[in-house]
């Protein structure tokens, strides 16, 4: 096969839009479009001012600002990208199903399958077809099925590339990954399309860095590592709940048992509980495709890291309860963070929207800040899980774009996200300016608890 010139990306979100810029960026000499079917997205991606762009992410706007125009372009005329495209990647979501057989648990593949059609329509030469969006294992397989009923003669090779970029770092990540995996049939029409995509990351990726494997290894990987990776956050969540009752601290055991080559000190860090529009999808799948395969105790084994990240976020929201003497009802609480982690706008399963639904419950009166967060993401966030009516939530929850502000009169401030700006506040002048005694449930172990508690604040980390 002659070299790549030309790529195309059905899905211009998180991944798609980040990892389409840096292969754009590195390959001056590919010509990459990125299409989405969300007009008002792909306006964002072509705004003038590059910071508009739809996605935060530390570093990101210059990424596309070097590249867009040049090889990297954002389109809604999806069917020319695909005619015109020997590589088209498939970056387009994949949640859990909401309704149906499987409902809650299995990925839905709506989208993907839309694509597959799309593209089966579309193509009138041979075309690489790339899984981007994260599969479940042998997915590959039903897009295979689409495509090759065509009728027209196009021959497709279909590859599994699945990202593993977090949100925050994206760029850092694309610039460097730990490693790019890329799963392809094992004949020779697969191996020169592993070969191709092979070429493009060996642009700026060292080739020991870019692994191959069969398809269906690689679809499963990435469920795996989203899956170990999560496990640790609910295996250090798991222990807070005993250090809280024992004294002992859960900062210190985390570096005690981290320095443990074979642990290492990553994803160590006890949290409110994880969020992300990853993990908890990606495991629900994998006890879904267990048990489709009787697998029980596999299944069970890994929907247990789900119900401890859901008995984290719950006993995070009780504990603020139980500590403002039982009732929080018309109890000001300030939520400093909504995004599911730091350095991103994103707020798919946030563990803040689940604490936020649980004290409305209980009727108190939540005040939000986040840097990055707009206003109305907030509220379609808490109108999703159709708790209860839009306008109570409106009433419940008031979104201030002072953090000092924000907590004027509050009885008590959560920490729901790590963001760095929280660390270098004036804790003095929020105090002061505080009813009292003015508390502070520090869901991110983020702050100066000796320094808070010296200001006058109670302070509340998790397992400490
Ligand atoms: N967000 C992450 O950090 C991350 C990391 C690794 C892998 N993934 C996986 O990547 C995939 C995409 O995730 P995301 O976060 O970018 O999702 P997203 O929702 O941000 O973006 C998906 C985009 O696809 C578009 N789309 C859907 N169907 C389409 C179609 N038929 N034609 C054109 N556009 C279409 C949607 O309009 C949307 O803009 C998922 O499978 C996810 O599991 C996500
Ligand atoms: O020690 C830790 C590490 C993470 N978290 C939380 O876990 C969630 C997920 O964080 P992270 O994994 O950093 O971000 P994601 O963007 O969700 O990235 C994960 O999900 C992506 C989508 O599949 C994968 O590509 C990445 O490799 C994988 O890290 C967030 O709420 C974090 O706050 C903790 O509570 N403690």
């Amino acid at each position: 096969m002659t070299a790549i010139t030309k790529i195309c990306c059905i899905g211009a979100g998180y991944v798609g839009g980040p990892t389409m810029a840096m292969i754009a960026k590195k390959c001056p000499h590919i010509e990459v479009t990125v299409v989405d079917l969300n007009e008002q997205r792909i306006a964002a991606w072509n705004d003038v001012d590059v910071t508009n762009i739809p996605v935060y992410e530390p570093g990101l706007s210059d990424v596309v600002a070097e590249a867009r125009g040049r090889n990297l372009f954002f389109s809604t005329d999806v069917e020319s990208a695909i005619a015109a495209a020997q590589m088209i990647f498939i970056s387009v979501n994949t949640p859990t199903k909401t309704y149906g057989s499987g409902k809650g648990q299995a990925a839905d593949l709506k989208w993907i399958e839309l694509c597959a059609r799309q593209i089966a329509r579309v193509a009138n030469d041979n075309k690489i077809i790339v899984e981007k969006s994260t599969l479940p294992v042998r997915t590959a397989s039903a897009i295979k099925d689409i495509l090759t009923h065509t009728g027209n003669g196009s021959q497709f090779q279909i590859l599994s590339n699945p990202e593993f970029l977090a949100e925050g770092t994206a760029v850092e990540d694309l610039d460097a990954p730990d490693r790019v995996l890329i799963g392809g049939d094992n004949t020779p029409e697969g191996r020169v399309a592993v070969q191709a995509l092979v070429d493009v990351y060996a642009n700026w990726i060292p080739r020991e860095r870019i692994l191959t494997t069969n398809v269906w290894s690689s679809e499963l990987s990435k469920l795996t590592a989203n899956a170990f990776l999560a496990q640790r956050v609910s295996s250090i969540n798991s222990l807070t709940e005993l250090c809280e009752k024992t004294e002992a601290d859960i900062n210190e055991v985390a570096r005690a048992i981290g320095t443990d080559s074979r642990i290492g000190p990553k994803f160590l860090k006890a949290s409110v509980g994880f969020g992300g529009s990853c993990f908890q999808k990606d495991i629900l799948n994998l006890v879904y495709i267990a048990r489709s395969y009787g697998l029980s105790e596999v299944a069970d084994y890994w929907e247990q890291v789900i119900i401890m990240n859901d008995h984290q976020k719950r006993r995070f929201a009780n504990q603020i309860i139980k500590n403002l003497y039982n009732t929080v009802n018309g109890k000001k609480i300030t939520f400093l963070g909504w995004a599911f982690k730091k350095d991103t706008n994103d707020t798919r399963e946030s563990a803040a929207i689940y604490v936020a639904d649980h004290l409305l419950h209980e009727q108190a009166e939540i005040a939000v800040y986040d840097p990055k967060v707009i206003k109305n993401q907030i509220y379609a966030d808490l109108n999703y899980l159709q708790t209860r009516k839009e306008e109570e939530n409106r009433k419940g929850v008031e979104v201030i774009e002072d953090p000092y502000k924000a907590c004027e009169g509050a009885h008590a401030i959560a920490i729901l996200t790590e963001w760095d700006e929280f660390k270098s506040y004036d804790w003095q002048r929020i105090y002061d300016s505080m009813l009292k005694p003015a508390k502070i449930f520090d869901g991110r172990n983020l702050l100066d608890a000796d320094k808070l508690k010296s200001i006058g604040f109670q302070v509340r980390s998790i397992g400490g």
